[in-house]
C-alpha cells in the first residue's frame, strides 16, 4: 500500500516523487479490478462518448493498475500531457500551474474495499480513471491547459480571482454534465471515479442547470459530499468559450 498525506502540498514544497509499482500488492490490485469492473459495466450510457472512447485510447483494462510508465508515454503522444505524482491535495495555485504545463497530478494510493462507492478526497482511481481518459481528447486537454494558464496569470496578479477558475474547473472537469444527442452523460471526472455519485447526478434527486459561465462563478462547492447541483452542457465547445468569457471580463 502506498503513503497518505493529507496537508495541502504548497508551490515550493512539491516532492518529487514516483509511482512505486512494485509496492502495489494483490489487495490493490484486486480493488482496481473490482473499481474497473463496476464502472465498466455502469457507465455506457452514462459517460459521455468522449470519455469511453478516452478509455479505449489511453488502453485501461480490468487486468492491472495503470503503470505511469505506460501511460505517460501514451499520453504525450496523443495530446503531450503526462501526469505526475502528488501526495495528496497541493493547493490551488500549484494545481493550475502544474495544469498550465500539461502536468496532471496524480495520487498513487488507493480507496480501500470499505470505499468502492465514494470517497471524499481523489485517490488514484480517481485521479487515473477519472482523470486520463479526457486528457487523450484533444480539445479537452487544451481547454485544461489554457485554464491552468489563465488562472496562473490572473490570479498572480489578483489572488482574489483564483476562486472563479477554481469553480470553473469543478463544475466542469470534476462534476460536469453534458446533453448528448442520445442523452444526457457525464464527463466530470470526480462523477465517473464514484459509483455512488454517477447514479445520484443522473437520478431526480439533485438539480441540473444549464451550463452557463455566471451560474458557475455565482455557485459555491463542497468538496466532501455529492453535489447538490450539476451544470449541463449541450456542448464541449462551450468549455474554451466560457474560459474566453472570463479572461475577457477580467480584462475589463
Ligand atoms: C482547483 C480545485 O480547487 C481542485 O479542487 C484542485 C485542488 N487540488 C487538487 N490536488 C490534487 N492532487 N488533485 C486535484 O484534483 C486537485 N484539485
Ligand atoms: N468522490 C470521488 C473522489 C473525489 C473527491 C473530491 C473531489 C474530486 C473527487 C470518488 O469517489 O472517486
Ligand atoms: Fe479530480
Amino acid at each position: 500500500m502506498q503513503s497518505v498525506s493529507a496537508a495541502p502540498v504548497a508551490s515550493d514544497a512539491l516532492p518529487l516523487l514516483t509511482q512505486v509499482y512494485a509496492d502495489y500488492t494483490a489487495a490493490d490490485q484486486h480493488v482496481w479490478q473490482l473499481l474497473f469492473d463496476r464502472q465498466m459495466a455502469l457507465l455506457p450510457g452514462r459517460a459521455a462518448e468522449a470519455f469511453l472512447e478516452g478509455v479505449r485510447r489511453v488502453g485501461f483494462t480490468r487486468d492491472a493498475i495503470p503503470d505511469f510508465r505506460e501511460v505517460n508515454p501514451r499520453l504525450q503522444e496523443l495530446t503531450g500531457w503526462e501526469l505526475v505524482v502528488v501526495p495528496g491535495i497541493v493547493d490551488d495555485a500549484v494545481f493550475f500551474q502544474l495544469l498550465a504545463d500539461r502536468k496532471f497530478p496524480a495520487t498513487t494510493w488507493l480507496r480501500t474495499l470499505e470505499q468502492l462507492d465514494y470517497l471524499e478526497e481523489p485517490d488514484m482511481f480517481h485521479d487515473v480513471f477519472g482523470h486520463v481518459p479526457l486528457l487523450t481528447d484533444a480539445g479537452f486537454a487544451d481547454f485544461l491547459q489554457k485554464l491552468g494558464a489563465a488562472a496562473v496569470h490572473h490570479g498572480q496578479r489578483w489572488p482574489g480571482t483564483l476562486e472563479q477558475f477554481t469553480r470553473l474547473y469543478w463544475f466542469t472537469a470534476e462534476f460536469g454534465l453534458i446533453q448528448q444527442p442520445d442523452g444526457l452523460r457525464i464527463y466530470g471526472a470526480g462523477l465517473l471515479s464514484s459509483h455512488g455519485e454517477v447514479k445520484f447526478s443522473l437520478s431526480e434527486a439533485p438539480t441540473r442547470l444549464p451550463f452557463t459561465l455566471d451560474g458557475v462563478l455565482d455557485t459555491p462547492f463542497e468538496k466532501d459530499k455529492f453535489q447538490d447541483l450539476y451544470f449541463v452542457l449541450t456542448d464541449m465547445q462551450q468549455l474554451p468559450e466560457s474560459l474566453a468569457q472570463l479572461q475577457a471580463r477580467l480584462l475589463e
